[in-house]
């Protein structure tokens, strides 16, 4: 995902300017309407955002008939707004977090460990703690040095498996480069992995008739936003660009356990817009900023943007500005709908923790 905004000074501002002719809007042009990817309306939602933002940059139309049908496709985009699903979500789980505690007297308890120095890392981390606090979880923090040893690390984890106080485990990604990522991943006790990076998790999510204890963050938030979108994804066509094991590699097994049918664009695909244009529902999780580009994008699709990368903007007071995999100012013009950087799935990724440990805390209690 992100990185480090130190070394984010390194990345070239990518301009992804939209296309500016009449041939490029006109490409749009026949393919709006009975094209675009259709919300579901017949199932019963399982959440209907009350808001459903819908962007209208510019209130007036044009006469040109190009440029009106652009624009008019620009305005039906719904924007898949993250914060706002992640409030609602984070209120759902504050309610459950206290039914919990009034009738069992039991408080959801997160344990995070952070080694290192990343500002990024850190951010997070502290992010996570405030979210909780406004949830009603007890969060336990360790910060480690960047030279800690893997068996400092270690010893935290068995400490943290061993306390019932503690439902949920997490160690925040990345790792310094000289600790065994998968051997302190392994050592977190899998019914408190509240980040489903144990490779039983995985293991379970990646086999059919089997359930994972717990799903990664990230890839979930994906699926919880399009079923609070209602987007129908049973039976469409699903490609994910990227199969990192945090992100992409999770998020093709969900959407395939959703019964899509999904494709994997990586960084050995050749020729990934032919694979991308016929999807109706694309997952980017490459960490290239801009890097899916208008033309990339069947009219119509719905776009999940994971990325959240760094790019040089000196008019920007922090030096630098978030954008995601996918040029968004191409992609409202062709797009039903797609989530923002910052504010799509981010915030998501935070929101299911908190649902990951309040899940642990009720299924180690037996609490219905
Ligand atoms: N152990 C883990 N490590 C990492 C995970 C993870 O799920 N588990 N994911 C990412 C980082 N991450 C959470 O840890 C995370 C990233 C981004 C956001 C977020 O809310 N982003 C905002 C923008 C924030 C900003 O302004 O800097 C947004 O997109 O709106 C939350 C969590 C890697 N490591």
């Amino acid at each position: 995902m992100a990185s480090s905004p130190i070394t984010m000074m390194k990345m070239k501002l990518n301009n992804c300017s939209p296309p500016s002719t009449a041939a490029a809007a006109a490409r749009f042009l026949p393919l709006l309407g009975p094209h675009q990817i259709r919300f579901r309306s017949s199932v019963a939602p399982l959440y209907n955002p009350s808001f459903p933002r819908t962007i209208i940059t510019r209130p007036t139309f044009s006469s040109s008939s190009i440029i009106t049908a652009a624009m008019a496709n620009e305005a039906l985009v719904k924007v898949i707004d993250g914060k706002k699903v992640a409030k609602d979500v984070r209120d759902e789980i504050n309610a459950e977090i206290t039914r919990m505690k009034d009738s069992i007297g039991v408080v959801p308890g997160l344990a995070v460990i952070l080694v290192g120095d990343r500002k990024d890392s850190a951010t997070y981390v502290r992010n996570k703690k405030k979210a909780c606090e406004t949830a009603g979880i007890k969060s336990y923090e360790v910060c480690l040095p960047e030279n800690s040893t893997e068996e400092e690390v270690l010893k935290y984890i068995s400490d943290f498996n061993d306390d019932p106080m503690v439902h949920g485990i997490l160690v925040q990604l990345p790792l310094p480069s000289h600790m065994d990522e998968e051997k302190i991943l392994h050592a977190v006790c899998i019914e408190k992995d509240v980040d489903g990076f144990h490779p039983l998790n995985i293991g379970q999510l990646a086999m059919r008739g089997r359930e994972p204890l717990f799903i990664p963050c990230t890839p979930k938030g994906c699926i919880e936003l399009l079923h609070r979108y209602n987007v129908e994804i049973k039976g469409k066509k699903a490609v994910v660009i990227g199969r990192s094991n945090i992100v992409g590699m999770p998020a093709a097994l969900l959407l395939q356990r959703e019964d899509a049918t999904v494709s994997i664009v990586h960084s050995r695909t050749t020729n990934p817009e032919e694979i991308t244009r016929e999807a109706d529902i694309i997952i980017a999780a490459v960490g290239k900023p801009n890097m899916v580009r208008g033309s990339w994008i069947k009219p119509g699709a719905v776009i999940i943007d994971v990325g959240i990368n760094p790019v040089e903007d000196a008019t920007n007071p922090r030096g630098y500005r978030l954008v995601g995999d996918v040029c968004y100012e191409e992609a409202i013009k062709v797009a039903s709908a797609i989530t923002p950087v910052p504010g799509g799935v981010g915030p998501m990724t935070i929101a299911m923790l908190l649902s990951n440990t309040l899940l642990s805390a009720k299924r180690i209690n037996n609490f219905k």
